[in-house]
């Protein structure tokens, strides 16, 4: 199981993502109570291990704006909320080649199988992440989307395409989130924050612990 801890602000976080076995950190490049910026996240990702992907997270930038934030803040993938645009995701594919890792977000909603299908062919991006949004926000909401209703979406979806789950993860339902999704990764901000921008040590290492518990069950169940 991939595990993304995003919204991170300080090198004291994402280090602490690292050591509690996250396999990547996020840093939100967009309006948000976590917003950072490039200086900011130059200093930090140099102290992360080399192992840890470090993707910047972005609303409606362009390819010029991406390109230049992963070069200046040391990133080595991107998160692009926003419509999927299959040019940009090429630009950067063309740009970065296979040094940098793409997640596109597709926001839940009850045409997101079709969605699926579209992103199926985008050579591109490297996996899907579904998110929840609000009326107010595109990310970061701490809101649950229907996952039973998304579970058929999920397994269903071609092998190719490595979904992640999103949106109101927490300690206490990502074990629910994985069994009844069954999906590739998981992405969690708000479920282990103590304030916006600040992580709680004990929620980050809890949710890790309930992911990768909750993973290797559902793998001993398939068996
Ligand atoms: O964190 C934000 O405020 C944010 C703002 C705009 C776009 C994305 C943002 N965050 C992305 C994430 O932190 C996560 O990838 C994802 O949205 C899950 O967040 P949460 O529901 O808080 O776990």
């Amino acid at each position: 199981m991939w595990i993304k801890i995003c919204g991170n602000t300080n090198l004291e976080d994402a280090q602490l993502a690292a050591e509690a076995g996250a396999d990547a950190v996020g840093f939100v490049f967009a309006e948000s109570p976590r917003r950072v910026n490039a200086m900011q996240v130059s200093v930090i990702t140099p102290h992360l291990p080399n192992t840890i992907e470090k993707y910047g997270v972005f609303v409606d930038a362009d390819f010029g704006t991406i390109a230049r934030t992963v070069v200046e803040s040391g990133l080595t993938g991107v998160q692009l909320h926003a419509s999927p645009d299959p040019l940009l995701t090429l630009q950067l594919r063309d740009h970065f080649g296979s040094t940098l890792r793409i997640l596109q977000v597709i926001h839940y909603a009850q045409d997101f199988g079709k969605q699926l299908k579209i992103l199926r062919n985008e050579r591109a991006i490297d996996a899907v992440l579904i998110d929840s949004r609000t009326a107010t926000a595109v990310g970061g909401t701490g809101t649950r989307f229907d996952w039973q209703a998304a579970s058929h979406g999920f397994q269903n979806s071609s092998p190719q395409l490595r979904l992640i789950a999103a949106g109101g993860l927490k300690p206490e339902n990502v074990a629910e989130a994985i069994r009844t999704l069954q999906p590739w990764g998981v992405d969690v901000s708000s479920g282990v924050e103590s304030a916006p921008g600040r992580k709680d040590p004990v929620r980050v290492r809890a949710f890790v612990a309930a992911a990768k518990t909750a993973a290797e069950q559902v793998v001993a169940s398939l068996r």
